[in-house]
């Protein structure tokens, strides 16, 4: 039974995997991540690794304390990967985008695949069939897209997501809404519709905390997994122990 645990800039993302099954997933804040985990031990005491992908502030000096009970793996670039990283700057590629890419790779062999993050940022990652890793895109997730209209003009309120009524917002919020939501909605599909253009065949994993909320807003039909960071941290700790 192991313990994956995935920060990313907003929030802490944790589930317990027996296996490739998930018994049960965790939300929470940086400032509660001892805490949660001392209790998620506590819940599940047969928990024998605690595997960790950050691109948050956290770093493995945080996990020193649960060394003495079970086997700790902090992600990092020299961990073995089951992909051929062929990103100009492979040292600054996110641990999440690498975990992404390697959940993946072993999960949909032998095809083209692009992966699409919706979380503080939107991450595009593009791993083809030969496994190579040729990166993709970073753009503003949605809230950030809300916060900085907000904290970088002098007159628009911060406001929280909720779907516009029309494309032409006829009120200070509804423009906002209209352009955040369909601004995000539109370079997603515009997105897709140039891969599809480059790579005749491809797999669509959609994942991040926004994710319901696209899929069915998107033109592309595409099937969101909101637990394929976790999922994918699970099966890359595996191949990492099988491989090493
Ligand atoms: N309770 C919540 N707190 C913060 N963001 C949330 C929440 N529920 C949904 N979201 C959405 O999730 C996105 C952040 O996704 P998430 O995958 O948690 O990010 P990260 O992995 O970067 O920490 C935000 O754009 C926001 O719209
Ligand atoms: C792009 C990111 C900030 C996304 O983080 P997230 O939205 O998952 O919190 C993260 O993957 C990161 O810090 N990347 C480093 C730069 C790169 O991947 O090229
Ligand atoms: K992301």
């Amino acid at each position: 039974m192991i313990l994956t645990v995935d920060i990313g800039n907003t929030r802490i993302k944790a589930a317990v995997f027996e296996g490739n099954n998930a018994l049960e997933n965790f939300v929470f804040e940086k400032n509660e991540l001892e805490k949660k985990i001392e209790k998620i031990l506590k819940k599940f005491p047969d928990c024998s690794d605690l595997v960790v992908a950050s691109v948050g502030s956290i770093e493995k000096q945080a996990f020193l304390t649960f060394e003495n009970r079970l086997k700790v793996h902090f992600f990092t670039h020299e961990d073995v990967f089951p992909f051929h990283n062929k990103y100009a700057t492979p040292k600054t590629l996110g641990i999440d985008r690498m975990i992404l890419a390697g959940g993946a790779t072993l999960q949909f062999p032998k095809q083209n695949r692009l992966v699409i993050d919706a979380g503080t940022c939107i991450t595009y990652d593009f791993i083809d069939e030969n496994d190579n890793y040729l990166g993709g895109a970073i753009s503003p997730g949605l809230r950030l897209r809300y916060e900085s209209l907000h904290n970088f003009t002098a007159r628009l309120p911060l406001l929280t997501l909720e779907a516009p009524d029309n494309y032409v917002g006829n009120s200070t919020p509804q423009a906002i809404h209209s352009g955040v939501v369909n601004g995000f909605v539109y370079e997603i599909d515009g997105f897709i519709d140039e891969y599809r253009k480059q790579f005749s065949n491809f797999i669509i994993i959609l994942t991040g905390g926004d994710a319901e909320f696209l899929a069915k807003r998107l033109k592309n039909t595409i099937f969101a997994n909101s637990n394929f960071l976790l999922e994918s941290l699970s099966q890359t700790y595996q191949y990492k122990i099988d491989n090493d």
